[in-house]
């Protein structure tokens, strides 16, 4: 009988750096065939043609061979009929890596590979919770309990980014390059103190993760059954030498050892905002071509002002005929230009040529009609 194939699900708040990270780790992916998994929250494929760029490919297919690899992405209904594919080529992949929206449990994929039609091809390497370093440091995720508007927002958010970390085996500190020692020890006791469970903590300087550290950490062999609860401090990942330890349960508490600890009550939404209506995604279209720098205002100006977390989208700009890339994660909003030869977008912009410039913004009760009619005010273009 062929051995498993890992699975490593990269789950992290929306806009801390999965799709960043998990683009680094394909280009050091070495001699290991990679699959990856892209499951997104909002209209457009945006991490998925992203990806697709890093993976050389160029067209729009669910499955996606690549030099080493394959990548699938889409929503929950395909993901057992996209692991299954990969599982039939499973010949040419070492590994499996999924991305889970920003707004996603892990435990959904987790229970999803436990079930009858995955058990026996894939088994569950580890659970990696990217954090967005600054703004934890900057209390972004806390709770709140100041009676006003804003409470019900902060509490959403802070309830997602504990539940991703419940379930994660080893937390990434990401986007550190500004931060000094002080501050990374004080993001970690952050991170401890509200995620005893946790393993392992990583450092990712300029987005890269240690390919080693990220994928064959086997932290959930069948044959470790136990579900211990001990409590003893996180250890810093380990070092490229060292070697695991036999018992890993000795490491921490709620230690998830063993497919099986999973089954007992995991939460069975895959998402968050299956449970609370109050999170939407909506995507803005125009048919004029933008200036970048009115536009980067324009939406910066809108994360201020609305409870917008997270902006993403491709736009064409009156300064090239290039396609640019908008990324916003709150009120840092950059845009830069694609790569030369990046795949188009596979969004209406591609389907309806007169579309120039299509966003998607995800906030906690978000208003659309407000974010578009503040978009157009600013850009001097209508949104809609
Ligand atoms: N400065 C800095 N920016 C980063 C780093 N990692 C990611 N970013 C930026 O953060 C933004 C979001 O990164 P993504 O990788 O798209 O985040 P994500 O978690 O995949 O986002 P969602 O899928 O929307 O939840 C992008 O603008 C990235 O360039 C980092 O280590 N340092």
């Amino acid at each position: 009988m062929q051995s498993p194939i890992p699975v490593t699900i990269v789950t992290g708040f929306l806009g801390s750096g999965k799709t960043t990270l998990l683009s680094g780790l394909v280009k050091r992916r070495q001699r290991r065939r990679l699959a990856l998994l892209i499951n997104e929250f909002g209209e457009m494929a945006i991490d998925g043609v992203l990806m697709r760029d890093v993976a050389d490919g160029d067209d729009h297919i669910r499955i996606h061979d690549f030099p080493h690899g394959l990548i699938a992405y889409g929503n929950d209904d395909s993901f057992i009929p996209a692991m299954l594919k990969i599982a039939e080529r499973r010949a040419n992949v070492d590994h499996v890596l999924i991305e889970t929206s920003g707004l996603a449990l892990p435990t959904g994929v987790m229970e999803l590979l436990q079930g009858p039609e995955l058990v026996a091809t894939f088994v569950l390497d580890a659970t990696l919770a990217v954090v967005d370093t600054p703004l934890l440091l900057a209390d972004a995720f806390e709770h709140s309990a100041t009676g006003d508007t804003t409470e019900s927002v902060s509490n959403s958010i802070a309830t997602v980014f504990d539940q991703q970390l419940a379930y994660a085996d080893v937390v990434v500190l990401n986007k550190i390059d500004a931060l000094d020692e002080s501050a990374l020890l004080e993001a970690e006791s952050r991170v401890r103190a509200r995620a005893s469970n946790v393993r392992f903590l990583e450092l990712a300087y300029n987005a890269q993760l240690d390919i080693r550290l990220a994928l064959g950490l086997r932290l959930h062999q069948a044959k470790e059954l136990a579900h211990n609860h001990t409590y003893a401090p996180v250890v810093q990942m380990p070092t490229s030498d060292s070697a695991l330890l036999p018992h890993q349960s000795v490491l921490n508490g709620h230690a998830h050892s063993g497919m099986a600890a999973h089954s007992h009550g995991l939460a069975t939404h895959k998402h968050f905002h299956e449970q609370d209506p109050g999170w939407m995604s909506f995507t803005l279209r125009s048919v004029s071509r933008q200036s970048v720098e009115k536009l980067k205002a324009a939406v910066t100006a809108a994360s201020r002002s609305a409870p917008i977390l997270r902006s993403k989208g491709f736009i064409r700009t009156s300064d090239s005929p290039k396609v640019w890339l908008l990324q916003g994660v709150r009120t840092r909003v950059t845009i830069c230009e694609m790569a030369e030869g990046s795949a188009a977008p596979s969004t209406q912009a591609s389907v309806q040529p007169s579309v120039q410039s299509e966003l998607v913004f995800i906030g906690y009760h978000l208003r659309r009609a407000e974010v578009a009619e503040m978009l157009s005010n600013l850009t001097g273009t209508i949104w809609k």
